[in-house]
C-alpha cells in the first residue's frame, strides 16, 4: 500500500495481537444453512450493478439466503465520506469495503458488492482476502456508449461538460476484468435475463 494510509498501518500493526473467537466461521454458517460467499460487482457507472446487486439480493432473501449489499453510492455516504474519486481514494474505498466483505462473510453471510473498482490489481487484493470460492468476481459488462447512452444519474453528461472531474472511463480509467467467475453482458440482454444468469452462474 502507498499513500496517506500507509503509515498508520504501520505504526500500529506492531502491538496489535489477533483474538480468536471460540465461534467460527463454520459455525455462524452452519447456523444459517448456508455456504458463505463475497459475490464482486464490477463495471462502469451505469452499466447496471446496482440494479442487479438488488435484483440478486431480493431473490436470495426470497431463497431464504442471510444477504447484505454494500453498494458504492451508500458506502460514499458513511463509511468512506472521506474519501474521493482519485485513483488512491478508490484504492482505498476498495480496500475498506473488502475488508469488510470479508468480516461479513466472517459472520456467515452472503455478501453482495456494487463498486465500480476499476483497478485489477485492487479487485485482485480483494479477491486475496478470501477463501478458495469464496470470492466470485462479476463482470457486469456494457460498452461506455451504452452506459452513456443510458446515463441513469446523469453523471456522464456533467463529466462531458468539464463538472465532474476523474470520471470513470471519460478521464479515469477502467480495467476490465480478465478473470471474472461471470460476465454478465448487460448491454444486450434485458434486466430479468441477467439476473437469472447471474443466480443461476455464482452458485449459492
Ligand atoms: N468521478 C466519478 N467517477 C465515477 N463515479 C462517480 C464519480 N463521481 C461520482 N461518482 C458516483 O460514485 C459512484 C462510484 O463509487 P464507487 O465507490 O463504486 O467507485 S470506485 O469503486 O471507488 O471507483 C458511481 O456510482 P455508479 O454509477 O453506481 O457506478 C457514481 O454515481
Ligand atoms: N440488463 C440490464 N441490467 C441492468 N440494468 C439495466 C439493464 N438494461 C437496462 N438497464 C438500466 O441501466 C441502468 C443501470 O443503472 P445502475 O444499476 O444504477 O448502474 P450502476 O450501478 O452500474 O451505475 C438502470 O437504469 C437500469 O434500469
Amino acid at each position: 500500500m502507498s499513500g496517506p494510509y500507509q503509515n498508520r498501518e504501520n505504526t500500529s500493526k506492531a502491538n496489535v495481537v489477533w483474538h480468536q473467537s471460540s465461534i467460527t466461521k463454520a459455525d455462524r454458517a452452519k447456523q444459517k444453512a448456508q455456504v458463505p460467499k463475497c459475490i464482486w460487482l464490477t463495471g462502469l457507472s451505469g452499466s447496471g450493478k446496482s440494479t442487479l446487486a438488488n435484483a440478486l439480493e431480493v431473490a436470495l432473501t426470497a431463497q431464504g439466503k442471510h444477504t447484505y449489499l454494500l453498494d458504492g453510492d451508500n458506502v460514499r455516504h458513511g463509511l468512506n465520506k472521506n474519501l474521493g474519486m482519485s485513483d488512491e481514494d478508490r484504492t482505498e474505498n476498495i480496500r475498506r469495503v473488502s475488508e469488510v466483505a470479508k468480516l461479513m462473510v466472517d459472520a456467515g453471510l452472503v455478501v453482495v458488492t456494487a463498486f465500480i473498482s476499476p483497478f485489477r490489481a485492487d479487485r485482485d487484493a480483494a479477491r486475496a482476502l478470501f477463501e478458495d470460492g469464496e470470492f466470485v468476481e462479476v463482470f457486469v459488462d456494457a460498452p461506455l456508449e451504452k452506459c452513456e447512452e443510458r446515463d441513469p444519474k446523469g453523471l456522464y453528461k456533467k463529466a462531458r461538460a468539464g463538472q465532474i472531474k476523474e470520471f470513470t472511463g471519460i478521464d479515469s480509467p477502467y480495467e476490465a476484468p480478465d478473470r471474472a467467475e461471470v460476465v454478465i453482458n448487460t448491454a444486450d440482454n434485458d434486466i430479468e435475463a441477467c439476473v437469472k444468469q447471474l443466480i443461476a452462474a455464482i452458485g449459492v
